[in-house]
């Protein structure tokens, strides 16, 4: 019963997956849930303001990497939101679905395979892993169940290709779903487009239907009317949380699941409940017979619960003085994150101001924020940059090249064999010969990147990034120490297949500065490029990725949705293996890495992980 301190669900962590999956279980007024979550709520609802939380010790947890050797030995941020909403509440807002193929691979599955009988064994992907119904139908139904979609005035239609069908999207949901509305310097964006086109690529006026492939313009989860963050905090929660089967708390860091003693019948171990510090006091709620314990503490700290509490594999355990309890080598492993590299450019004069004049013109920040606060319009009403182009390798490396990489990548995936990722490894290779599923993200940011470069306020500058989907080296996130306060040692193993990933990075950059900055008519609008300069050899642009290198933010896969002989942490049901009550449902139950910025998926796997809990 409520008032007491035992529920039916404890839910550990109220972020993106968190609260959806409170919200949803609580809709069933005999069940009593509690979110625990370390953060508070945070006010951060002006949409161009988001990546202000980076940094900032309060709401954001602030991990890095260990030093990676295959990027100069950098230790490079990997900012996670910590507050109610969790990296939603704090992130960039782009709220879009990866390729059908890579949920499921049933697009064009018999005809293709029709076609191509000799060269694809299968089809991806999650589903094909062993998990049914974890389908890109099941993730489209729920994304669309998430979102109230708003589109885009007709004018900013035409003008800024700000285009998706109706039909591609929910429209009774909780999250309010549009696009940006502030597109200066306003000739960039349609020169953008064009040369695109003229390089290949195609304009995508539908990539919310399960197509990814051209340039086209991300919505967002902002609200149409208010021009504000739409997330948990401001949509579903505030009714939500009147219902008196449902407590949220914030300032609750959860340390520890307490498991019970003796095994149950059928040898798994149960959970009686957590261990949580509020005020600096450490405090326990339990489960009822029946409940269950449910993770949602994001990609780094979900493994590092299990690990801290005796699940996980017993070497590691045993080295940081942990009795195991559950013997489950997948936990912490598997771990996939995008990652990128940019080249930005000084555009010539006259086109007037872009976003990046906020950081550098008090005057123009002034200005429009006050416009945003009386009229809700401006720079700050809008995710300033949502241009993405999704595309394969073989539209941007020549073939001779792209061969030579396969080879090289084919010789390093021979490590795998044998190894628990094998099959996960060869559905992932599978994808390369498949050119409607991107490998590579180009996002256009009207805006200076570089931080070498001195920002003069009267100039315009533009960035593109390249972000590779879906790298094929594997990290793994594990516990520094018994301390739960302590963060855990995050090895992404960024370029780690490092031949190819450099090689695959190098060509990325090659294509921003040789093609696309050198191709009418966006050529006509850049007067320099500052690194690496064009025509750069191969060793300088390998050399540049391997020094300039980032997190993209979508980290998944430290407690995999698989079979255990795979390298699983749960089943389909999400339950971890060897325990009775113990459930995984944020981003570190994805098994294989999506093209595309995560947040609806998780959202979407968290309203199924409902159905299936
Ligand atoms: C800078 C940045 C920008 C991004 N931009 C986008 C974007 O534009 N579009 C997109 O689709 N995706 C984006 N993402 C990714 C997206 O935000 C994540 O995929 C999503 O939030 C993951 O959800 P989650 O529930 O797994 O984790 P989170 O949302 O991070 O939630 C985890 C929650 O658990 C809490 N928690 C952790 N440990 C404990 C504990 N021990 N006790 C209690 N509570 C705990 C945390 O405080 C947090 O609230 C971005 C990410 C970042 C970092």
């Amino acid at each position: 019963a409520i008032g007491s301190t035992t529920f039916d669900h404890i839910i550990v962590g109220g972020g993106a997956a968190g609260l959806v999956l409170a919200e949803k279980l609580s809709r069933n007024s005999s069940v009593s849930v509690i979110v625990l979550e370390a953060g508070f709520t945070t006010d951060d609802v002006v949409p161009a303001l988001f990546s202000t939380f980076i940094g900032n010790p309060t709401i954001d947890w602030e991990f890095v990497t260990v030093p990676q050797p295959h990027v100069s030995n950098n230790v490079i941020s990997l900012p996670r939101g910590k507050a109610l909403g969790g990296t939603a509440a704090v992130n960039g807002m782009y709220f879009v679905r990866a390729a059908s193929k890579e949920y499921d691979g049933s697009l064009n599955y018999t005809f293709r395979k029709k076609l191509h009988r000799l060269t694809f064994a299968q089809f991806p992907a999650w589903e094909k892993l062993g998990n049914p119904g974890w389908n890109w139908k099941t993730v489209d139904a729920n994304i669309k169940a998430m979102e109230h979609f708003t589109p885009a005035s007709p004018s900013d239609a035409a003008n800024f290709h700000a285009t998706d069908s109706l039909q591609n999207h929910g429209t009774n949901g909780p999250i309010s779903v549009t696009y940006s509305n502030y597109w200066e310097p306003a000739p960039l964006i349609p020169a953008y487009f064009n040369t695109s086109n003229a390089l290949g690529i195609p304009t995508n006026t539908h990539a919310s239907g399960g197509s990814t492939f051209g340039v086209w313009q991300s919505p967002c989860a902002i609200d149409a009317k208010n021009r504000s963050r739409s997330y948990a905090v401001n949509t579903f929660l505030p009714a939500a949380e009147k219902r008196p089967n449902l407590v949220v708390m914030t300032g609750a860091q959860v340390t520890k699941i307490n498991l019970l003693p003796e095994a149950v019948s059928s040898g798994n171990i149960r959970a009686g409940g957590v261990q949580y510090i509020i005020n600096n006091a450490t405090q326990n709620v339990n489960v009822t017979a029946t409940g269950n314990i449910i993770l949602t503490a994001g990609t780094y700290q979900t493994p590092k619960l299990l690990e801290l509490s005796g699940i996980g594999n017993s070497t590691i355990l045993k080295k940081n003085g942990i009795t195991p309890r559950v013997d489950l080598p997948g936990v912490g492993e598997n771990l996939q994150d995008h990652y990128a590299t940019s080249v930005s450019f000084q555009l010539k004069d006259g086109l007037g101001p872009e976003v990046g004049q906020l950081t550098v013109n008090s005057t123009f920040f002034a200005e429009q924020f006050q416009l945003y606060l009386t009229k809700r319009e401006g720079p700050f009403a809008s995710v300033p940059a949502t241009t993405l182009t999704m595309i394969p390798f073989q539209t941007f490396i020549n073939a001779t090249r792209l061969a030579s990489l396969k080879a090289s990548l084919d010789n390093s995936l021979k490590a795998f064999k044998g190894s628990p990722f094998e099959k996960q490894i060869a559905i992932q290779r599978n994808f390369l010969e498949d050119p409607s599923v991107p490998q590579i993200e180009l996002v256009m940011l009207p805006l200076n990147q570089d931080p070498s470069v001195t920002v003069d306020p009267s100039k315009t500058y533009m960035t593109i990034a390249a972000v590779y989907l879906r790298p094929f080296a594997r990290g793994n996130v594990h516990i520094a120490s018994t301390d739960p306060l302590q963060n855990p040692f995050i090895d992404p193993n960024y370029l780690g297949i490092t031949e190819f990933e450099t090689g695959i990075m190098a060509e990325a950059v090659r294509f921003i500065t040789d093609k696309i900055a050198t191709t009418k008519p966006l050529s006509d609008l850049i007067v320099k490029t500052f690194n690496p300069a064009p025509g750069s050899s191969d060793a300088a642009l390998q050399k540049f990725v391997q020094s300039t290198l980032q997190s993209s933010w979508h980290p998944c896969g430290s407690a995999s949705m698989l079979p255990k002989a795979q390298g699983g942490v749960v089943d389909p049901n999400l339950k971890v293996y060897g325990t009775d009550n113990i459930r995984v449902a944020d981003a570190s139950m994805i098994p294989l890495e999506i093209g595309t910025h995560t947040m609806s998926t998780v959202y979407a796997n968290a309203l199924h992980a409902a159905d299936v809990i």
